[in-house]
């Protein structure tokens, strides 16, 4: 089917008049609306911190969500209104930019023929009888996205509904103008992909729904399967169909759900300001993102000086010389695994009959109950009750205990001490505040005696506060230690497991029981320890969440999966990675897709790969595609581009100056965004002291909360998730990336580049390059 300029004339003219409504329907809504603008203000607040209160006590849940209505309420029905219209208008003014960009005409069995016209929102016409446009999101918009031309059919929440497709357009609409327009067999038309992917980077990621492909939308649109895995090559559009989707579920089940019971779990802060953007252009309200690392800092952070990921990164990259080192490696990777996760399950076994481990409850130096009496206390406790439970009946007696300390202590010479002390203003004080208290209680007190009595009772209970305060926080339960445990000789966690212990064994314990010792937890301890906490002290899950999407999930350990299920029991996951990107030494989640699967079982579980890839140019594609297993599978999209350069190079100096000039030129030719890329913090330093004085560069750190167009410096690990115009590897030297675990850091790092790549080496190039086709790259040789 072809088209001719009376479809051009046609399709412009309904624009015009479509745009127009709009106009009017602004007008209209500006009205409304301007006589309170600004009064009413957002109220969000950091995810962890408003949750806080969510999770506190484990019985909080109810609360929290007393106290969100309570919110709402605070808004009357003017300002909800209000609420409304602005939200209406914001909705017109996103349409008015571009009212839809695809068309479908469908025709039902035994009905007329119609075109159904598809944009970011839906738009009534004038008697708000028929739709202008429908939403990308409508079960009739599905047709559009997993259809071709011919019968086809979509689900509606009343059924099936059977027909033909007889036509199937594309539209570049902007300002009123159609800038282009297409017809299209396949899925969606690669003229109109081509458009989108060749424009350059932003400093935000976009919404794609104008050109989502078949396979991302069977993962926008999946509501079947408690857990929804996606693996999927580098810039295949992972993250992307993950933020599509969350607008889609929040379209699909606006009744029940709001965007306040979706969190995205991302790899870094600066992940967080590069994908917000993407829920408000479609209209919707962001959901909660934080990183697996907030959370633990959140819950342990005050208890522990916490390793961040970041840092254990770093020694892992660095530190090859360092005593211990393979130690180390082989801890991290024993402790975030599957088994060690069976066997702190085991040990949870083992403790409801032996081995919980307490403080004592002492004040001043005495003893007030020992820690082998608290043991016989909580093991003379009906043993089916739960750790929990049982934690919970101690704190109650222990209180009880301090209470008859407190009475004991009345007659203690410190007392009468201390209250000599009181100088006359203080005394007054408190015997203001004594009055007060027991005024109305009928009590009165006529002599001095009583009078003394109660000061001294005051005084007893402020001195015990502190210790009363410790023992409703249940800090008489010493997991630390019970942790610690594990790790004093082989005997005792060979019990609990059933699979051999690492060689390292004895390195291993040694290393663990340090670092607790100075109060410090390793990244790899942190989720392991405070699983154990929970499952004494009882989970502290949050029930409020449905959907939890886990970005990056190939660099979280099975544990910490795990963990994230117990954490929100009430959810469903969608986890979205790419094993060939899996920077982190410890075991992944996606090694073995059985971990995935296990995690709800296969029945609930469902899996997507995808394998084209839209970022790269063909030309970058093919050349990084070579560095990894399975590469062959990866499909560029047809995009061209220049050949990616790698350039060898005698030594720093000459390294730098190339670099500097190499940017000029990117910067002359109007690249946008430019990413150095080093494989260390250390080494981005060391980069931007170089450069910083000859071209504007900006160096990302791990604190970096934003992200923004220019030229950065960046450690490859924080490079995770994003995409710049041009990359420039600082050192892809044999020297620099040739382990085998560097090898996906150095993959990671290539496959950031949309346009344009070019590989620095001092001395040797990496294997990694030199497993590339010699006709894939251009080789410049300077030494
Ligand atoms: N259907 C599409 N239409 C237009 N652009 C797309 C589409 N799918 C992906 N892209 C673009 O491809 C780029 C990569 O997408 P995204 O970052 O979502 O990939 P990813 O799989 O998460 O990548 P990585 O694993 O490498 O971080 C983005 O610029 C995105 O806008």
């Amino acid at each position: 089917m072809s088209m001719t300029d009376q479809d051009w004339q046609e399709e412009q003219t309904r624009v015009k008049e479509v745009t127009q409504l709009i106009e009017g329907r602004i007008r209209k809504l500006e009205q409304e609306v301007g006589s309170v603008r600004g009064d009413v203000v957002e109220m969000r607040k950091d995810f962890w911190d408003e949750v806080t209160m969510n999770f506190s006590e484990s019985d909080d849940v109810g609360e929290t969500s007393t106290s969100m209505r309570q919110q709402s309420e605070i808004l009357s029905d003017r300002e909800r209104s209000h609420l409304h219209a602005y939200a209406e208008l914001s909705k017109m003014k996103r349409l008015h930019q571009s009212p839809y960009f695809g068309r479908i005409d469908f025709t039902e069995k035994g009905e007329p023929g119609e075109a159904v016209y598809l944009g970011i929102a839906s738009l009534l016409d004038k008697k708000d009888e028929h739709f202008l446009v429908y939403d990308w999101r409508a079960p009739i918009s599905n047709l559009y996205y997993d259809s071709t031309p011919g019968p086809a059919s979509y689900h509606t929440p009343s059924g099936q509904i059977s027909g033909t497709i007889e036509l199937k357009r594309q539209y570049v609409i902007r300002d009123g103008h159609i800038k282009f327009m297409f017809d299209t067999g396949v899925t969606i038309g690669d003229e109109l992909l081509q458009q989108v992917l060749s424009r350059t980077s932003d400093a935000q990621m976009k919404s794609i729904v104008a050109t989502i492909q078949q396979e991302q939308n069977r993962i926008i649109r999946n509501d079947r399967s408690r857990i929804l895995i996606v693996q999927g090559a580098a810039g295949s559009g992972k993250t992307s169909a993950a933020l599509q989707r969350v607008a889609y579920l929040l379209y699909r089940y606006r009744e029940q759900l709001t965007a306040d019971q979706v969190i995205l779990f991302s790899p870094n802060p600066m992940f967080n300001s590069y994908v917000s953007t993407v829920l408000p252009e479609l209209g919707e309200e962001n959901m909660r993102q934080t990183t697996f690392q907030e959370y633990l800092e959140h819950r342990i952070g005050r208890e522990y000086q916490l390793e961040d990921p970041f840092i254990q990164m770093e020694y892992v990259l660095s530190s090859y010389e360092k005593k211990g080192y393979t130690a180390r490696i082989a801890g991290i990777q024993y402790k975030s695994s599957q088994q060690f996760y069976h066997v702190l399950n085991r040990y949870k076994e083992l403790l409801e009959h032996t081995g919980m481990q307490f403080r004592p409850l002492r004040f001043q130096g005495q003893e007030i109950v020992s820690a082998a009496d608290i043991e016989a206390k909580f093991y003379a406790f009906d043993p089916s009750v739960r750790l929990s439970n049982r934690c919970e009946l101690l704190k109650d007696w222990l209180l009880k205990a301090l209470s008859e300390f407190a009475r004991k202590e009345l007659k203690k010479p410190w007392v009468e001490e201390q209250l000599q002390l009181l100088d006359k203003e203080e005394y007054q004080r408190a015997y203001r505040r004594m009055r007060r208290k027991k005024r109305g209680k009928g009590d009165t007190f006529s002599d001095f005696e009583d009078e003394h009595i109660i000061l001294a009772k005051m005084l007893v209970s402020s001195r015990l506060k502190p210790l009363r305060k410790w023992v409703k926080g249940i800090r008489f339960v010493d997991t630390k230690k019970m942790y610690a445990t594990l790790f004093d000789s082989s005997e005792h966690i060979a019990k609990l497991s059933d699979r051999p212990l690492p060689e390292e064994w004895a390195d291993i314990c040694s290393f663990t029981l340090d670092h607790l010792r100075q109060g410090n937890l390793a990244y790899e301890d942190a989720t392991p320890m405070l699983y154990l906490k929970e499952m004494i002290l009882g989970f502290r899950s949050n029930t409020n969440i449905r959907h939890v999407f886990i970005d990056e999930v190939q660099d979280y350990s099975p544990f910490q999966l795990y963990f994230l299920k117990h954490l929100f029991p009430r959810a469903r996951m969608t986890a979205l990675g790419d094993l060939n990107q899996a920077i982190y030494v410890h075991a992944s989640v996606l090694q073995q897709s059985s971990v995935l699967q296990d995690l709800y079982g296969p029945e609930e579980s469902e899996e997507i790969t995808l394998t084209r890839s839209y970022r790269s140019t063909q030309e970058i594609v093919n050349f990084t595609k070579a560095m990894i297993s399975g590469g062959e599978h990866i499909i560029p999209f047809n995009r061209r581009g220049e050949l990616p350069v790698v350039e060898i190079v005698g030594n720093k100096e000459q390294l730098q100056a190339q670099i500097i000039n190499e940017i000029q030129r990117l910067k002359r030719e109007d690249y946008e965004t430019i990413a150095v890329i080093c494989k260390t913090a250390a080494e981005a330093e060391e980069a931007y002291t170089a450069l910083h004085e000859q071209v504007p560069v900006k160096l990302i750190k791990k604190t970096t909360m934003s992200f923004e167009q220019g030229i950065h410096i960046i450690p490859a690990y924080l490079a995770k998730g994003v995409e710049f115009d041009a990359v420039l590897i600082y050192n892809g030297s044999e020297e620099i990336y040739a382990r085998e675990t560097e090898r996906k850091l150095f993959y990671t790092a290539c496959t950031r580049a949309m346009h344009w790549l070019h590989i620095y080496s001092l001395g040797q190039p990496s294997p990694f390059i030199l497993s590339a086709r010699n006709q894939d790259y251009v080789r410049i040789d300077e030494m």
